[in-house]
């Protein structure tokens, strides 16, 4: 079908963890072409996870060119094409040589571990505990901030450009945006709040660097010695700059959302307690709270949903560090199947999870425990377990985690959600989208178009160059066709398994000594004695 002369389009860049995507969707909300590719994953030890970011950013030139390519086959004009968004994994840290624009080190992606010692030295630091009131997260090896640190300790390269007053950091939108622009020719460094928030530099409440933030954090490396993009609104027709090669050159981008914020605007959460589960590499529930932030008594984060128009509205999060990172660990790691939709059939050969809890805390575990000295662990195997219960075992880990961050947010915002809306590769499976309901007592809806973080990139972007133009224009956007899955299970039977998986996390506590969760680190050694002698002084003050 061509497009008529009036038809719009909106392109988006969806980074994962695991995939680039470029999608381009029409005013209906519906993606016309698509093209997807997957990247490494580097795992060096145990507990670290890197990317390579000049093969990020190939691969979203790649996803490009293959998207406009379907697209002009099926007769469209790129022309028609109005903006483009960005959408992308959170936290994931990259530093850069400003002069040459070169990497200078892989990316320590949100998963990675390896910086379990240094969050606990600065967790010891004073006023350690008031950082959560300005930024909305907690100390953790999550945020980027703990693998900024841990690069200017740990690469020489790193600490050279510092010193010589080059470096730059961004997150994958920062760098993305940096490089598809033409890196140092242009210098275009921005981010949006979505993503700057999840450094631990943004004050939540403000949207602009902390002071407070940035000299906590500045002990032994001055912080603002370092370049940081310039934060700026989710939706902007000139902040982003424009693509400088391939087949969109000189097409503007108009929008930037962190991922789990843009699965949220694409399934509509506008309002306040419209809630979303996204169940992709890793699962991220964010619940809308309004245009003020809340700080979580309950183990959650308070981020940005998104900034349009300078009145920002906020969220809660309970993420869940392994999701579909689980399916892929029982095909790639164990051997149990090729294709992530086979794991999902293995646990339908089973009725039950026949007594089998997996706790995948293969990067500790998230929210709402915050246990970092956790590792994956399986309880109540016996002689009659077989593969089908673990993979069960591994799809109902993320509803169990996903039923305690319910709890929390219930508990944060007093209000009881009354539907969960769910997107996301591993929301495909249906038997796990069935025990999510069973496990959290209310329907989960699943939309047909599951792209929904790539929409809300697109929806950004629309917003910027008035492709819609508000809220109500999108009300028919991706509405046909959803899946509602009822809660079918009895509430006491329920209860019981969840009541064993508390049981199970409770007893995976601890499971890593202090020295082990150091393992690889080259400077642990240096690190507890530098935490030792800052507790000293700290004590004698
Ligand atoms: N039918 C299925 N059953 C279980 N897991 C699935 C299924 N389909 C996809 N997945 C999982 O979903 C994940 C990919 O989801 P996606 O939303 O693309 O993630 P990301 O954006 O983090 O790269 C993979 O880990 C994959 O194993
Ligand atoms: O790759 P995803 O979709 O699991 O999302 C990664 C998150 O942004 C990490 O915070």
């Amino acid at each position: 079908m061509a497009a008529t002369s009036d038809q719009v389009f909106v392109g988006s860049i969806d980074q994962g963890t695991t995939s680039s995507r470029f999608l381009i969707f029409d005013k209906a909300g519906e993606p016309v072409a698509v093209h997807q590719e997957e990247f490494t994953q580097i795992y060096p030890n145990p507990g670290w996870h890197e990317h390579d970011p000049d093969e990020i950013v190939k691969s979203v030139e790649n996803c490009i060119e293959g998207a406009i390519k379907v697209f002009e086959e099926k007769g469209f004009s790129k022309d028609s094409i109005k903006a483009v968004g960005i959408t992308n994994q959170r936290e994931t840290t990259v530093v850069w040589d400003v002069k040459s624009g070169e990497p200078l080190h892989n990316a320590i992606v949100w998963t990675d571990t390896r910086t379990a010692a240094l969050a606990r030295e600065l967790k010891a630091r004073p006023d350690s505990d008031k950082l959560t009131d300005i930024c909305g997260l907690p100390i953790s090896t999550y945020p980027s901030v703990t693998k900024l640190l841990w690069l200017l300790r740990n690469s020489e390269k790193v600490r050279k450009a510092y010193e010589a007053g080059n470096l730059a950091f961004g997150t994958i939108d920062a760098w993305l945006i940096y490089k598809l622009n033409g890196g140092p020719s242009k210098n275009v460094f921005v981010s949006d709040p979505t993503n700057a928030s999840r450094t631990m530099f943004m004050d939540i409440h403000t949207l602009k660097y902390s002071e407070k933030m940035l000299d906590f954090f500045s002990y032994e490396f001055d912080i603002r010695k370092i370049h940081l993009p310039e934060i700026v609104r989710s939706a902007d027709k000139k902040a982003f700059g424009q693509l400088s090669s391939g087949p969109l050159k000189n097409f503007p981008i108009a929008g930037c959302l962190g991922d789990q914020s843009a699965a949220l605007v694409g399934q509509k959460g506008f309002d306040p307690g419209s809630a979303k589960n996204t169940y992709g590499t890793g699962c991220f529930l964010l619940y809308n709270v309004g245009e003020k932030p809340v700080i979580s008594t309950h183990g959650l984060l308070a981020t940005v949903a998104y900034d349009f128009d300078g009145k920002p509205v906020y969220a809660l999060e309970g993420s869940i560090a392994v999701a579909g990172s689980g399916v892929k660990f029982l095909m790639h790691n164990l051997g149990f199947s090729h294709a992530s939709h086979k794991i999902t059939e293995l646990a339908e050969t089973v009725k039950d999870n026949g007594g089998l809890v997996f706790v995948t805390a293969f990067s500790g575990l998230f929210a709402p425990y915050w246990i970092d000295d956790a590792h994956g662990t399986m309880f109540g195997i016996t002689h009659h377990t077989e593969r089908g219960h673990i993979a069960r075992a591994t799809l109902e880990a993320v509803c169990f985690q996903t039923k305690a961050i319910l709890d929390a947010m219930e508990k944060d915002s007093g209000h009881k959600l009354n539907e969960l809306k769910v997107d996301g590769g591993m929301s495909n499976s249906t038997l796990c989208m069935q025990t999510q309901a069973d496990l959290v007592g209310i329907p989960i809806v699943r939309p047909k178009m599951r792209e929904t973080t790539a929409l809300g990139a697109a929806i950004a972007a629309g917003f910027a160059v008035e492709v819609w133009k508000n809220f109500e224009e999108l009300k028919e956007v991706n509405t046909a066709g959803q899946t509602v899955f009822e809660p079918k299970m009895e509430e006491a039977a329920s209860k019981k398994m969840f009541k064993k998986w508390e049981r199970a996390v409770t007893m995976c506590k601890g499971w890593l000594a202090e020295e082990e969760s150091e393992e690889g680190n080259p400077d642990a050694g240096k690190l507890k004695e530098d935490a030792k002698k800052e507790q000293e002084e700290a004590s004698k003050l």
